[in-house]
């Protein structure tokens, strides 16, 4: 039997003999993919040849894509080395980014170089959790509180059929909710170096099935919302989930005024009057400057959801003059959700952004890769702001991107 071309194909899908996102079946994912190519350029008249031109084998990424075409390839920089003294990642790092903003890798290396002058950033996460809610439906509100006393007198029950699903994950905690006849059930784990979602998902449904066992409740959903994943929401900026991780620094004025054309009372004023007023002014949920776009970088360069830039850039600006005259400067990041096994760590070339950090799979002790990660996008997020803050307060932000951004 003669090998499948993309064009044998690509003509088998267009007589109805096999289907569009069934091509793995009857080729390897590489030829697949061409054919997909050659099909959707036909039908749409796009040229999509610099689609396949890839750096991995298409059948590496299976677990990650469906109907698979190419790559969309996102150029990747570094900034830094930039010296962090965190709880688990300590030493000078490059910290690996992929975007396509100009200017946005000159900032955070300015704000590196500036990081490390002044003795380096400190980072440590000061939370852990990844979350799953479920709702369920119950007759009424003495229905609900039944269900959350039987959840609370229950919890080793759920830990049990939780934890039977995975050799990592650790239940931590069960939260309840009530509105009405609606009951939501916050489960938040451990997941070690793990984001998670995909082991907390399976684990709580684990649970449910022991919570629709021994009561009268109903699982309405397997997600009711309150976890909550992809989608802004104060919950997470608040209880936080995934890790919440802050970062700081105590710059010279000489160094704000030599490298950042600047002054500290600057830097501070424009932090409260943009940062503060400003996004409580609009309603915000981002108390920063461009958190998402260290976040975004990072996480499209380790391999992390990308979606979930979404609860990463809920972070808290603070800048402050010190007594001596210094500038004060923090970022706290409420809900970071990372992982250096899992989803998209394992494609080569994210794998080589997690392996410029260090941190490449599961840590010793399991979480400390995943914790040092959390570490490593604080700093870049806070040396982002400080560069941003400072381009504002020397007025160089227009120019900046004039001269580097387009
Ligand atoms: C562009 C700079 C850094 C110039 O800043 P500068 O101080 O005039 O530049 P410099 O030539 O004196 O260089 C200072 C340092 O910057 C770095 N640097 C400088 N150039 C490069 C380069 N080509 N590649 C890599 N690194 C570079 C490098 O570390 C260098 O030190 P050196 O190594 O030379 O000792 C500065 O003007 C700046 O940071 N501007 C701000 C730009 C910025 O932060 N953009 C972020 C994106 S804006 C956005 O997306 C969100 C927004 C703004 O809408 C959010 C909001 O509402 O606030
Ligand atoms: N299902 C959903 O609702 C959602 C899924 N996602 C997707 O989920 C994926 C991420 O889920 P996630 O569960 O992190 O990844 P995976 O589904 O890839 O599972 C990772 C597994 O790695 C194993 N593991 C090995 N070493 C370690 C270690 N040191 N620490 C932790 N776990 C280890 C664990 O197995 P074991 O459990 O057996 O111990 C763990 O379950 C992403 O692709 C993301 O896009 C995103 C949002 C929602």
């Amino acid at each position: 039997m003669t090998e499948p071309t993309p064009a044998s194909l690509a003509a088998r899908v267009r007589d109805g003999d096999v289907r569009f996102h069934e091509l793995e079946e009857h080729a390897d994912a590489d030829t697949a993919a061409a054919a997909r190519r050659r099909l959707v350029a036909d039908e749409s008249g796009a040229d999509v040849d610099a689609l396949g031109t890839y750096g991995f084998d298409a059948a590496d990424a299976a677990p990650n894509i469906e109907n698979m075409l190419g790559a969309v390839q996102v150029p990747m920089g570094v900034a830094g080395p930039v010296a962090i003294n965190g709880g688990a990642l300590s030493g000078e790092r490059y910290l690996p980014m992929a975007t396509t903003e100009g200017a946005l890798i000159a900032s955070i290396n300015r704000g590196c170089s500036v990081v490390t002058d002044a003795g380096g950033a400190t980072a440590r996460v000061t939370k852990s959790g990844m979350t799953r809610a479920p709702v369920f439906r119950v007759r009424d509100v003495a229905e609900a509180e039944a269900l959350v006393s039987w959840v609370r007198d229950n919890e080793a029950t759920l830990r049990e059929a939780a934890e039977s699903t995975t050799s990592h994950g650790e239940l931590l905690d069960v939260t309840p909710y009530v509105v009405g006849n609606n009951v939501y059930l916050r489960f938040r784990y451990d997941t070690k170096d793990a984001m998670g979602m995909n082991m907390v998902t399976i684990a709580t449904r684990e649970a449910c099935d022991a919570i629709e066992a021994e009561t009268d409740a109903s699982l309405v959903a397997l997600s009711g919302n309150l976890c909550s994943d992809k989608k802004p929401a104060a919950i997470n900026a608040v209880e936080g989930r995934g890790r919440s991780v802050a970062a700081d620094v105590e710059i010279p004025r000489a160094v704000v005024e030599e490298r950042l054309h600047t002054t500290p009372e600057a830097i501070a004023e424009i932090n409260t009057r943009k940062n503060l007023v400003g996004s409580a002014k609009a309603g915000g949920l981002g108390f920063n400057a461009h958190v998402a776009n260290a976040v975004a970088a990072m996480f499209l360069a380790t391999g992390q959801d990308e979606a979930q830039v979404v609860e990463g850039a809920n972070a808290i600006t603070t800048a402050e003059t010190t007594p001596d005259g210094d500038l004060y400067v923090s970022v706290s990041l409420a809900s970071l959700e990372v992982g250096t096994v899992g989803g998209g760590t394992k494609l080569p070339t994210q794998a080589a952004g997690l392996e410029i950090l260090g941190i490449r799979g599961g840590g010793d002790p399991a979480g400390s890769n995943g914790d040092a990660l959390a570490e490593a996008i604080a700093v870049g997020a806070l040396a982002g702001e400080l560069s941003l803050l400072a381009a504002l307060g020397s007025r160089h932000l227009s120019s900046a991107h004039a001269d580097l951004g387009r």
